[in-house]
């Protein structure tokens, strides 16, 4: 077409200069990527191209491109760009890196369908209750809060996809596979990923294990084998207790009974990729966010004891925050918003457009990766004021002035990939948040001289970032109904 023809014309957008026919690997960063980047648009502006291992890469640290791109053009971006390290790893059914074919669609409206607010009666109560009795495991043994943790966000996700308790064994398995996930995909691994998808299949997985440099090829199958046991093992347990005529409700199980009954519109084959791509989706994310929270109250205490008074003046310490809540909490809402701002925890997102395009006078070739930088969004100064500060006030209307704007809407992503698990992520978070603190205090560990530690706050490089490692004490506050 015409506008083809013209913007195969156009300039690329600027970008650092590769040597004589290699590219710029070189000069890839491996920590922390996305804060790397924002340096970068010092010099190139907010658009930054470049080229390595054979591939277009763009860098987009702007949100008004995230938006005219992601949104305005959301068919011609809404494929994922897919990389060796996902076929070897199996996770090329995962809906997460599939193209947005109709499988991948139809794989996200049973999500959207299953976790939507709607849907939100059927699980709201249960997680309500789950997430009490966590606050129950963390008071016993506090130094066990971030196993209690996992185990809490693990088995509300699975019980709620197969309609079952899972065994100990699935979960594991489930962190097993969350592990291999977080390894093929550190961002700084993608783009080093050099060896297109055709050629790595025939020549990686064919090569010998006594091969040098194999022991990868290993860890793939390993990886692999382990993603196709977590895929087939829930999947298959549910599918027989719903044959033997037990009750169930949870996404598997609603659309599972249409399907034996022809009345679905879905195939079994839909439904399995679908389930299957929620563990790590749901549970690393959520976990990152819950601990990047844990981390920053313990750096503000101030911001703990200000959401303490506000919460008690709702519930008078007489029960722990429901969902009914919520709107009564707006401080509680901030914190919420501040911790995602923070430290977005998937904070660099890649898509490919479908054909070549063009942008504000430059060219965007086909098949690019377009690398979305969350973190430059959340920390754009001309959006948030101060952005390396934590301030949850920033989110709260000051009488006619309207609040900062909401980082979930970059957190969260864009378009025709939105996350299908936002209204979960949101609710859970909320529960958790706010129960936490009508709960407990944390505090940072004691020094030999009896004074706190200094809080350093530093955050993983994976594709999902949250703190590294750190230790704390978890004090129940005095007077709490639930737990005396
Ligand atoms: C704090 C919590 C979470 C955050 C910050 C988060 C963030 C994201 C982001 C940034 C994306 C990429 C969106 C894009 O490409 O535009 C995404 C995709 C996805 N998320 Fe979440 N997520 C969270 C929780 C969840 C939960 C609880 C579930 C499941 C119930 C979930 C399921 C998914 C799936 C399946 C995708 C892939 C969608 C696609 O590629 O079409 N996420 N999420």
């Amino acid at each position: 077409s015409w506008a083809f023809a013209r913007s195969r014309r156009l300039p690329l957008p600027p970008g650092p200069q590769g040597k004589f026919w290699f590219g710029n690997e070189e000069i890839l960063p491996w920590e922390h990527p996305w804060k790397e980047f924002v340096n970068w648009s010092k010099t190139f502006g907010p658009l930054i191209y470049l080229h390595a291992y054979g591939r277009d890469i763009l860098i987009v640290n702007e949100a008004s491109a995230a938006t005219d791109l992601l949104e305005t053009k959301s068919t011609l971006y809404a494929r994922r760009p897919t990389w060796s390290m996902v076929a070897l790893t199996g996770r090329q059914d995962n809906i997460v890196f599939m193209d947005h074919t109709d499988r991948q669609k139809k794989a996200r409206m049973l999500l959207q369908a299953a976790f939507n607010p709607k849907a939100q009666r059927s699980w709201g109560p249960i997680l309500e209750e789950d997430t009490t009795s966590l606050m129950l495991q963390i008071a016993q043994s506090p130094e066990l809060f971030k196993q209690h943790i996992r185990r809490y966000l693990g088995s509300f996700i699975t019980q709620f996809t197969y309609g079952t308790k899972v065994e100990d064994h699935v979960l594991d398995l489930g962190d097993e596979i969350s592990v291999h996930t977080q390894q093929a995909l550190r961002p700084g691994r993608w783009l080093a990923d050099a060896v297109p998808l055709v050629l790595s299949n025939i020549s990686v997985l064919y090569f010998p294990d006594w091969f040098p440099g194999m022991a990868f090829k290993r860890w793939a199958r390993d990886a692999r084998t382990k993603f196709m046991e977590y895929t087939a093992r829930p999947f298959q347990q549910a599918r027989s207790s719903i044959l033997d005529g037990t009750e169930m409700r949870g996404m598997v199980p609603d659309t599972l009974n249409d399907i034996i009954a022809g009345t679905s519109k879905y195939k079994e084959e839909e439904l399995i990729s679908a389930a299957s791509s929620i563990y790590t989706a749901a549970v690393e994310t959520t976990y990152a966010i819950t601990m990047s929270f844990l981390i920053l109250m313990m750096a503000h205490q101030d911001v703990q004891e200000r959401a303490y008074r506000e919460i008690m003046s709702v519930t008078e310490s007489t029960r722990q925050p429901l969902l009914s809540d919520m709107a009564a909490l707006p401080y509680i809402d901030a914190i919420i918003r501040e911790v995602h701002r923070f430290n977005p925890v998937a904070p660099m997102l890649p898509r490919s457009p479908v054909q070549t395009d063009s942008y504000k006078g430059y060219r965007i070739p086909q098949d690019t990766w377009v690398i979305f930088n969350i973190w430059a969004m959340t920390h754009d100064a001309s959006i948030y004021q101060d952005p390396h500060q934590f301030m949850p006030e920033r989110h709260l209307p000051l009488g006619h002035e309207s609040s900062a704007k909401d980082p979930r809407d970059f957190a969260f992503g864009f378009g025709k990939r939105i996350c299908p698990g936002l209204n979960l992520a949101n609710v859970q978070m909320f529960l958790f948040v706010s129960q936490f603190l009508a709960t407990f205090e944390i505090r940072p560990p004691l020094k030999d001289d009896g004074n706190e530690e200094e809080v350093v706050l530093e955050y993983t490089s994976s594709f999902v970032s949250l703190p590294l490692p750190f230790k704390c004490r978890i004090i129940p506050r005095s007077g709490n109904a639930i737990l005396y």
